[in-house]
């Protein structure tokens, strides 16, 4: 019932006119592509999945400049590949890394939650909603290889992941920061954090925003390994290469055990959810926070 929700919500995304013909946008034969077997990159505008078919892994790189902020198109076009990845038994694993520069994602597009009608909220929050479920929930071993700067909903999206690499540079922060915006981290963002770092450490990290530089973010357990820079697309395939040494039904089976009460809480309050925050964000002083963050973020350049 649930799944069928899902993938309505995904149907009717596909359906929009800037989501047709994302399918598959055919490109060079990637760098990874297994030995020259003929398997070319593909992917879409914003997401480019590089297919390794003898390793059964794809590198599938987020490439929504300036800093991969997380769009309505933006989490369509994931939310495709991964569909494709999940559909095709050649892959057993993906790396999800970031094709922009010092940036894994700056999060949630404040664009969307910005000066819009309530029923473009509602339209965003479940693409949302369902990249956390469809990530989380992923049949596929998941890692990311964290290239960049990782704040709120870009370091969610790294929780769903079943293996956190972070590149060792002080400027690459990881956290939940919501409440420095002037917004709360809805009970399933909480949730994901407290299954990763444990109770009291969420309730630290989430109510003062903590962002943290890497040893900070790999002692709380934020992020399971920190590696230099040039080390980090190694070792993602290093990890990745141990964890499809498991066998499969039972990692899977595993993960679904682990997962799926917490999955199975959003999903069963899924509209309420949605209500909550469309209530929420549309409140004046919330709008007046965000335009005035990001406000604060453009006239840092000048
Ligand atoms: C009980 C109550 C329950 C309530 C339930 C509802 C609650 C609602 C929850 C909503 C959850 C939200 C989670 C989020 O993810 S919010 C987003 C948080 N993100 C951030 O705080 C990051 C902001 N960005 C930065 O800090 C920096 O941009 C950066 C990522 C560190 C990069 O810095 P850099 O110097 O390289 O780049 P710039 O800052 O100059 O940015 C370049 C341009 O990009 C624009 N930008 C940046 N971030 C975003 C973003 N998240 N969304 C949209 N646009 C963004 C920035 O404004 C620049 O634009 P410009 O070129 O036009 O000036």
């Amino acid at each position: 019932m649930a799944l069928a929700v899902g993938m309505r919500v995904l149907t009717r995304a596909l359906l929009r006119p800037w989501a047709r013909g994302l399918r598959v946008a055919p490109g060079r034969t990637g760098p990874a592509a297994g030995g020259g077997d003929g398997m070319r990159c593909f992917g879409s505008p914003r997401v480019l999945v590089e297919p390794d078919p003898a390793a059964g892994v794809a590198v599938v790189k987020m490439r929504n400049p300036p800093v991969n902020s997380l769009s309505l198109e933006f989490l369509t076009e994931l939310l495709i590949s991964l569909e494709k990845l999940e559909n095709d038994k050649t892959f057993h694993g993906i790396i999800l890394t970031s094709d922009c520069p010092g940036i894994f994602s700056a999060g949630l597009d404040l664009t969307e939650m910005c000066g819009r009608k309530p029923e473009h909220y509602v339209e965003y929050w479940k693409a949302v909603q369902e990249t956390w479920l469809r990530f989380y929930l992923s049949n596929l071993v998941v890692i990311a290889a964290i290239n960049g700067v990782s704040p709120a909903g870009g370091c969610l999206l790294s929780l769903t992941c079943d293996y956190r690499v972070l590149a060792n540079n002080p400027k690459y922060t990881i956290g939940l920061n919501e409440t420095l915006l002037g917004i709360v981290a809805p009970f399933w963002f909480k949730d994901t954090m407290v299954n990763t770092i444990g109770h009291r450490a969420t309730e630290r990290a989430l109510q003062l925003g903590l962002l943290f530089p890497p040893a900070e973010a790999l002692r709380v357990g934020v992020v399971d390994q920190v590696v230099p820079e040039d080390q980090v697309q190694s070792t993602a395939r290093s990890v990745m290469a141990q964890w499809l040494a498991i066998p499969d039904h039972a990692r899977q089976l595993t993960k679904t055990l682990m997962r799926k009460p917490t999955a199975d809480r959003l999903l069963t309050e899924r509209d309420a959810d949605i209500q909550t925050f469309v209530r929420f964000i549309c409140r004046d002083s919330v709008q007046k926070s965000l335009h005035a963050y990001l406000e604060k973020l453009k006239q840092k350049k000048g």
